[in-house]
This record gives C-alpha cells, structure tokens and sequence, in this order.
C-alpha cells in the first residue's frame, strides 16, 4: 500500500510556529497507524506540562516513542507498510548529539543514508534556527551550522518539504 504522503516529509518552522500542530495534521491525514518519536527530554516543569499536553492533545491512537539518540535504530525497529511515523524533532536530536559530543556530520549522514529504504511514511519537524543574527557564541553557532546542513540533506531527500510561520504551511517542495 501506497499512502499519499510514502516517502519523507520535512516540516521547518520557528518556536511556537504551529509546526507540530501541523505535522500532526499531515500524519492523521494519511489515515495510516501514527507513530510519534519524541526527541525532547522534560528537564524541568514546564517542559515536563508541556510534554502532558501534548501527549494528551495527540490522544489514544499514537503510539508514542521517546527516542534522545538513536533515530535510525527507532525507525528501522517501527518501520513497516501502512505507518506513519512522526519524528518531532531535529533539532532537539542535534542538541542532545552535541551534549553527548558525538560526530554530528556522521550521525546526519547516517540518518538521511537510512531514509530510501524506510517502508513507512516519515514526518521529521524541526526548527529552522538559521534566520537570526549570528550567534555570539561558538556552541550556538556550531548547533545552528549543524542544523541547516541537516536540514538541507533532508530536504534533499524529502518528497515534500513545509516552512511554517504564524500556523500557517508553505509548500517548498512536492
Ligand atoms: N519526551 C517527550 N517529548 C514530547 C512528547 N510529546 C511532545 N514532546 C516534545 O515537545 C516538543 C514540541 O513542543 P513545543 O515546544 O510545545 O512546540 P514547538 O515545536 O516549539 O512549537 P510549534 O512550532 O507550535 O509546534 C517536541 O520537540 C517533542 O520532542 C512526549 O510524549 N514525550
């Protein structure tokens, strides 16, 4: 079975941009069996209410996984026809590789190297982090290097690919 979005979806956006939301809305759409992979970890309280609600705004018919580091091991385990997999969100794996010093560049190869062969649909959200004023320290602009180059090797692959702003999606590519 084909679903109308097979393939990778990218969604970018900023903080608060209604990305998720919407990415959601592209995985329900797809009528498939919805899978979430969370990259975030509740460090604090308000991460940890943010995370409630969005576990349980998603509701019963997600499945949900939570998933700091190792992506391509997580989907390869869930891949299979007929499921759609959301993973929310990059940028956030970017940052727990680098806290964890990993090698960013062998980890992103890996990740888009593993994409063709996926059976279910991927949604991967992340944050584009690349629009402001250089980034005054070295770590910030290392994380926001780290991330664009992602970015753009995802896009690369991607069948579709979303910028979201004000809640509302811009079709880049499909
Ligand atoms: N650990 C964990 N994290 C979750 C879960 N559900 C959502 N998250 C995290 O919550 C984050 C998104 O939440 P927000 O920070 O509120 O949204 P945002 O992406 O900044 O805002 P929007 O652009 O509006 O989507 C994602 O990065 C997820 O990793 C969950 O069940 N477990």
């Amino acid at each position: 079975m084909t679903s109308p979005l097979h393939g990778t979806t990218l969604v970018l956006g900023g903080a608060r941009s209604g990305k998720s939301n919407f990415a959601e809305r592209l995985a329900v759409e797809t009528g498939l069996v919805r899978h979430y992979i969370a990259t975030g970890r509740a460090f604090d309280d308000e991460m940890r209410t943010r995370i409630d609600t969005h576990r349980t705004s998603r509701g019963d018919l997600w499945t949900t996984h939570e998933e700091p580091f190792d992506l391509v091991g997580r989907l390869s385990a869930i891949d299979a026809v007929g499921c759609v997999v959301l993973v929310d969100c990059l940028t956030l794996w970017v940052t727990n590789l680098m806290l964890e010093e990993r090698d960013i560049a062998a980890e992103s190869a890996r990740l888009v190297d593993s994409l063709p062969a996926l059976r279910a649909s991927v949604i991967f959200v992340s944050n584009e982090v690349g629009l402001g004023i250089v980034p005054d320290n070295r770590m910030a602009r290392d994380f926001r290097d780290h991330a664009g180059r992602l970015h753009q090797q995802v896009a690369a692959q991607a069948r579709d690919v979303y910028f979201v702003a004000a809640g509302l999606p811009l079709k880049m590519k499909g």
